[in-house]
């Protein structure tokens, strides 16, 4: 039997006076890596931080092995790892300081970084090939490299599950293609991956799909069906369309010159 990394029930939540996500039932596999794609707007990113535990909602969230209500603020940090959508902030920190961040749930109360939390970052920055700007501060990176560096502090929790809210942002093709790599040597490690994506022909990569539109989940199911294929041409109003290209399902935009 598969097993679960997190059961969501009858999710529903608001943002200002509207409720954005309208009763979502997922049910996302552990070991596995899933891409939720989707319209501008049609409630991913609102989806995601609520599978995060960073927004009120309604309905249920189980992380099974893990009793509702039973697991720390702290356990919680280390087993969920979180990579938000254009995070600001941290601009005067150096890249290594930044990734240590990810280390924060592993360490006692105001205890310095241990030799495990600096061999995480070393392997973190390495892994995202931001090692070498280790000693710059945030500001002082490009969009892409600054991107990398994100990525580095969310890898460097080793958490069993990652969440992650268009990682490919500002990354050049060699880097998307490294992000692909690293995603599947983690999932290959037993690791869940979460990601939302609107690169679709990355996402095919993945292993399952959940398609959404308007707040609500319209498909669910492998990257290589034909049914997913369909949900997702669906959704983005048959603009688009998906075919096969030598190993890989690709999405090329629907033209008529
Ligand atoms: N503060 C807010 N108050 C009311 N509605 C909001 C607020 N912020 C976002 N929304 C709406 O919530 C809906 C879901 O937004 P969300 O960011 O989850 O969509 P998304 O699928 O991630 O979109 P995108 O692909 O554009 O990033 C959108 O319709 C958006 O307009």
């Amino acid at each position: 039997m598969e097993t679960i990394a997190i059961s969501a029930r009858a999710i529903r939540a608001r943002l200002g006076n509207q409720e954005v996500l309208h009763g979502i039932d997922l049910m996302l596999p552990a070991g596995r890596w899933t891409s939720i794609i989707g319209p501008n707007g049609a409630g991913k990113s609102t989806l995601l931080k609520v599978l995060a535990g960073l927004m009120p909602h309604a309905g249920q969230l189980v992380l099974p092995g893990h009793p509702p209500g039973q697991m720390s603020a702290r356990k919680k940090a280390q087993h969920l790892s979180w990579l938000g959508q254009n995070e600001s902030g941290a601009d005067d920190l150096t890249a290594y300081d930044v990734t240590m961040l990810g280390r924060l749930p592993h360490q006692p109360w105001l205890a310095p970084p241990g030799e495990a939390d600096h061999a995480a970052v070393i392997e973190a920055l390495r892994a995202t090939q931001a090692w070498d700007w280790r000693d710059r501060t945030l500001g002082q990176l490009s969009g892409g490299e600054r991107q990398r560096v994100l990525l580095a502090r969310a890898l460097a929790v080793q958490a069993e599950v990652l969440l992650m809210d268009e990682p490919l942002a500002n990354l050049d093709p060699p880097h998307q293609v490294d992000w692909l790599l690293l995603v599947r040597d983690l999932v290959k490690q037993g690791k869940s991956v979460v990601s939302v994506l609107h690169e679709i022909s990355l996402a095919l990569h993945a292993d399952e799909m959940v398609v959404m539109a308007a707040g609500r989940v319209m498909h669910h199911g492998p990257c290589n069906d034909p049914a997913t294929h369909q949900a997702i041409e669906q959704v983005f109003e048959n603009r688009i369309h998906i075919q096969r290209a030598g190993e890989q399902w690709i999405s090329l935009p629907k033209i008529q010159y």
